[in-house]
């Protein structure tokens, strides 16, 4: 199943920079063990903003709901989901 997920992310300006920098560390390695594994198929940065737009290949709702809430920066961002299926004029 596939999902086009987008993460706004907004970390609070008083969370000490150690703190972020630690948070930001542990994001980028659950992330790219995800993408190793193939479940986190995309990882686009949003020109401009903070913010991305990915897309997940899970086998269910609950899944991505777990893998997402296990997000390092989960409290800090605002996630919007999209589940996708099948174009008739898709050619792929
Ligand atoms: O920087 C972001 O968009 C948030 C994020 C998701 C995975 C990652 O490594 O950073």
């Amino acid at each position: 199943m596939l999902f086009l997920v987008r993460m706004d992310v907004n970390i609070p300006h008083d969370l000490p920079d150690a703190q972020a920098a630690d948070i930001k560390a542990r994001e980028k390695a659950y992330a790219q063990a995800l993408q190793n594994d193939g479940r986190w198929r995309h990882l686009w940065r949003v020109v401009g903003e903070y913010a991305n737009y990915s897309v997940f290949d899970v086998g269910s709702n609950d899944e991505l709901h777990t893998l997402l809430s296990g997000l390092p920066l989960f409290p800090y961002m605002k996630i919007h989901v999209t589940p996708l299926a099948q174009h008739p004029s898709a050619i792929a």
